[in-house]
């Protein structure tokens, strides 16, 4: 996975409720059995119509909206245990969902694919569709380090949180693998103290 950092970016916005796993990747695409390819069907039923014409009013067609920050309604990743739904927002290009909540199960499946579930409160979120519909432009740079989201033009940052051991795992490209494989010197040392005991 690519390491996660600081990212600086404007956002995408959906400004709908209950988006579930779904509409995020229609059932009909999981047959795949690799994570890649799933980005051109995010959304499909959103984004195309039956003859496969983009439709134009939604947000990931119109092109005054750009960025690798998506920034959706609560309740973000509702309604299934897909691990699909995550592949498919983050082969599209995403590497932030910002939301006032998350399903338990999306947002596990998020920070295992290296997406990042940024949780802030209602008020928040609000104003943030609210300016990102009047400026498409508008930065956000969110600093996993810090665990920091900022909106330079409003001079504001807004703290979050995540787990510490996912956040390590973001910061370094690692999945759960990678995590253990990393851990290896630690684990030598601790057998060749054991060896002492016996
Ligand atoms: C197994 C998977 C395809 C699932 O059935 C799992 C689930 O329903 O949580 C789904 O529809 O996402």
């Amino acid at each position: 996975m690519e390491r996660f950092q600081t990212l600086h970016s404007p956002a995408v916005p959906l400004p709908l409720e209950n988006i579930d796993t779904d509409q995020i990747i229609p059932a009909r695409f999981l047959k795949a059995t690799t994570r890649e390819g799933f980005g051109d069907n995010l959304f499909r039923d959103w984004r195309y119509n039956p003859d496969n014409s983009p439709k134009p009013e939604f947000a990931l067609n119109n092109p005054r909206y750009s960025g690798q920050v998506l920034v959706a309604g609560k309740n973000f990743g509702c309604g299934s245990s897909r691990e699909h739904a995550a592949w498919a927002l983050y082969d599209y290009g995403f590497r932030v969902v910002i939301s006032s909540y998350f399903a338990d199960i999306f947002r596990g499946n998020a920070l295992n694919t290296g997406l990042l579930p940024l949780q802030v409160s209602d008020e928040t979120l609000g104003r943030l569709l609210a300016a990102i519909h009047e400026n498409p432009a508008l930065e956000l740079v969110v600093d996993l380090p810090s665990q920091t989201l900022a909106v330079p033009a409003w001079g504001e940052t807004f703290s979050f949180a995540i787990d510490p051991y996912k956040k390590e795992c973001l910061i370094n490209g690692y999945d759960d693998i990678d995590f253990l494989v990393n851990q290896k010197p630690a684990i030598e040392a601790f057998e060749k103290q054991r060896a002492w005991v016996w």
